[in-house]
C-alpha cells in the first residue's frame, strides 16, 4: 500500500516537474544551432546562478565569463535564466553596437521594457525621460534635456551648486559638533547634498535637505521612494525573463501615483515662485528655462513636471554612488587624500577664493583623475544592455558570422573592461595617477573606458555630474580630513568592496576639521 503511494507521488512529481524542466531548458540549444559558442547554462539558473541564489552580485559572474573568453571570442551566447542573450567580449564590437552601428541597436533594456507597456498609458511622467523612452519620444526628450544642460547653462548654474556646497559644510559642522569622534553616515550626508544640488539646479528652490530640522525631509523621501521602485524593476524583469506572460498579468509601475502627485505639486509650487519672481535661483534653473519654452508653445504642464522629475531620477543614484565611493576611497587612502588637499588648497590660495569658480573647478587635474578613477573602479552603470531593433549579422571571424534576431539582448560588460589588467595595470587598486600618462578623455575615445557610456545614448548628465561631484569633494577635503572609523573597518567595507553599494545602509566615516 505504502509502496503504491510512493510510486504515485513520484509519478505525479514527474508530471509536474517535467514540463517545468522542459520549459526552462527548451532554449538551451538556441546559440549552438546558430553556430555561436555559448557559456554552459545550468537548468533553472541559466549562465548566472546568482540571479536566483543571490549570494553575490551578477556583475562578478559576468566578469568571470568575460575573463574566460576575452582573448578567444568576439562574443558568446549566454542565458538569462532561459532567455538567450549575448555577452559582448570584444571592445571593438561594443563600440560598433553602442556607436557606429547604433541604428541596429538603438533600444536599451529600459526603453524596450517601457515600449512594451505602451508608453504614456502607465507612468505618464516617466515617458518624459530619455532613459526610458524610444523613437521620436526619445529624440525629443533628449534634445530638450541636452538644451537645458549646455556648457553655457551649466556655467550659469554653477553658482547654485556653490550654495549647495556651503549648505553642506554648514550641515557637516552642525553634525560634527555633538559627535565624538566625528563619525557620520557618509551615505546620508551625500544623499542630502545631491538632493539639494539637483533640486536647486532643476526647480530653482531649496529642498531643505541640508537644514537642521529633525523631521524627515519629504523631498528626499519621495526621491528615495522613486529610486527604490525603479530598482525593484530588476526583480520584475527577472520574473518576466522566466515567464514573459508575467509582464502582461502584472503591469509594473515605475513611478507610483503618490510620487507622481508629489512632484506635480512640487513643480506647480516652484512655478508659482517663478511667476511671482520669488525664485531664489535667479532663474538659472532648468524649470525656468523650460518655462520659457512653454511660453513659446512647446511644453504642457505635465511635460514640465515629467522632464524635471526625469532629470532628478535619472541621475540621483548615479551621482550619489560616485560621490560616496570617492569619499570612501579617500578615507581608505590618506596619501591620495593629502595629495588632493594640497592641490585644492594651493589653488584656493592662488586664486584668493574659498569657493571654486566654474573654470577653476575644471582645471583641478588631480581631482579630475580621482573622480574618474572612482568611476573606473566602481562604475555606477556596470553593464550596458542593447536590443537588436532589426535582424542583424555579426562577423565573428573572416569566415564565420552569426545572425541575430530582432529583440536579441546584448550585454556590454563595462565593469569588466574597466578591470581588465591588459588596459589598466593593477586594476583593483585605486590609483588616480594612472591618468597622468593617458587622460580619461583619450581612454573614453578609445572606448575602453565607458563610465558614461558612448554613442547617441551616452549619458547626457555627464558634465553636470562631474561638476557637482567635484565641487562637493573640493569643499570637503579643503576643510576636513576623512578617515575610516572602527564601525566601517569591521563591517561596512565588506559591503562596499563587494561592489553593490547599499544605498539604504550606512557608511560610517570620521570627519575631522582641519
Ligand atoms: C556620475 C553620475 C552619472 C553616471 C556615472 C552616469 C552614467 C550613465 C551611463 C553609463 C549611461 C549610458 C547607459 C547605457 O548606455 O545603457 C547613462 C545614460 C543616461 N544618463 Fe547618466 N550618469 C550619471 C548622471 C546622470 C545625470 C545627473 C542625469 C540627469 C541629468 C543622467 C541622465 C541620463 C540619461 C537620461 C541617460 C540615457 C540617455 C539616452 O538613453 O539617451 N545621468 N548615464
Amino acid at each position: 500500500m505504502l509502496e503504491c503511494l510512493f510510486f504515485q507521488i513520484v509519478f505525479f512529481l514527474h508530471i509536474i516537474l517535467l514540463p517545468i524542466y522542459l520549459y526552462l531548458t527548451w532554449n538551451f540549444n538556441y546559440w549552438r544551432k546558430r553556430g555561436l559558442h555559448n557559456a554552459l547554462p545550468l537548468t533553472l539558473f541559466g549562465s548566472f546562478p546568482s540571479i536566483l541564489t543571490r549570494n553575490r552580485n551578477l556583475l562578478y559572474e559576468i566578469d568571470r565569463l568575460y575573463r574566460r573568453y576575452k582573448h578567444r571570442r568576439r562574443m558568446v551566447g549566454i542565458f538569462f535564466v532561459r532567455q538567450p542573450q549575448i555577452l559582448v567580449v570584444d571592445m571593438r564590437l561594443a563600440h560598433e553596437i553602442l556607436d557606429t552601428n547604433f541604428g541596429a541597436y538603438e533600444l536599451t533594456a529600459a526603453c524596450s521594457w517601457m515600449r512594451h507597456r505602451r508608453l504614456n498609458k502607465l507612468d505618464k511622467l516617466a515617458a518624459y525621460s530619455a532613459l526610458w523612452s524610444s523613437g521620436e519620444h526619445w529624440k525629443l526628450n533628449r534634445s530638450v534635456a541636452c538644451a537645458a544642460l549646455t556648457p553655457t547653462r551649466l556655467k550659469q548654474t554653477h553658482e547654485l551648486w556653490q550654495g549647495s556646497c556651503k549648505r553642506l559644510m554648514q550641515f557637516l559642522e552642525y553634525k560634527c559638533k555633538g559627535a565624538s569622534p566625528e563619525a557620520l553616515d557618509a551615505i546620508d550626508l551625500v544623499k542630502r547634498f545631491v538632493a539639494d544640488a539637483l533640486c536647486i539646479t532643476i526647480w530653482g528652490v531649496d529642498a531643505g535637505t541640508l537644514t537642521r530640522s529633525k523631521k524627515p525631509n519629504l523631498f528626499l523621501q519621495m526621491t528615495e521612494r522613486a529610486v527604490r521602485q525603479t530598482r525593484s524593476l530588476r526583480r520584475y524583469s527577472l520574473l518576466s525573463a522566466v515567464m514573459p506572460v508575467f509582464s502582461k498579468l502584472w503591469p509594473f509601475r515605475l513611478i507610483s501615483n503618490a510620487v507622481e502627485n508629489y512632484f506635480a505639486q512640487f513643480t506647480n509650487d516652484a512655478l508659482e515662485c517663478h511667476r511671482e519672481l520669488r525664485n531664489p535661483s535667479g532663474m538659472r534653473d532648468v524649470l525656468s528655462y523650460l518655462y520659457t519654452q512653454q511660453h513659446t508653445g512647446h511644453l504642457s504642464d505635465e511635460a514640465l513636471t515629467g522632464l524635471c522629475m526625469a532629470m532628478l531620477l535619472d541621475g540621483f543614484e548615479e551621482i550619489c554612488s560616485t560621490l560616496v565611493y570617492s569619499i570612501y576611497y579617500f578615507a581608505r587612502d590618506s596619501r591620495v587624500q593629502s595629495k588632493l588637499r594640497v592641490e585644492v588648497l594651493q589653488t584656493q590660495q592662488r586664486e584668493h577664493c574659498t569657493a571654486f569658480g566654474f573654470e577653476t573647478l575644471k582645471s583641478l587635474s588631480y581631482l579630475d583623475h580621482c573622480v574618474f578613477e572612482t568611476l573606473r573602479l566602481s562604475p555606477t552603470v556596470q553593464y550596458c544592455r542593447r536590443i537588436c531593433s532589426r535582424a542583424n549579422v555579426i562577423q565573428l571571424s573572416k569566415r564565420k558570422s552569426v545572425q541575430l534576431e530582432e529583440g536579441t539582448v546584448l550585454c556590454i560588460p563595462v565593469y569588466s573592461y574597466h578591470h581588465d589588467a591588459v588596459i589598466f595595470c593593477e586594476p583593483n587598486s585605486f590609483i588616480p595617477e594612472r591618468f597622468d600618462n593617458t587622460a580619461p578623455k583619450e581612454l573614453m575615445e578609445r572606448r575602453v573606458f565607458l563610465p558614461f557610456g558612448t554613442g547617441p545614448r551616452s549619458c547626457l548628465g555627464k558634465d553636470m555630474s562631474l561638476l557637482v561631484v567635484k565641487a562637493a569633494i573640493a569643499s570637503l577635503v579643503s576643510e576636513y580630513t576623512i578617515r575610516i572609523c572602527s564601525q566601517t573597518q569591521h563591517g561596512y567595507s565588506q559591503t562596499v568592496d563587494s561592489f553593490l553599494l547599499n544605498m539604504n545602509g550606512k557608511l560610517m566615516l570620521e570627519f575631522k576639521k582641519l
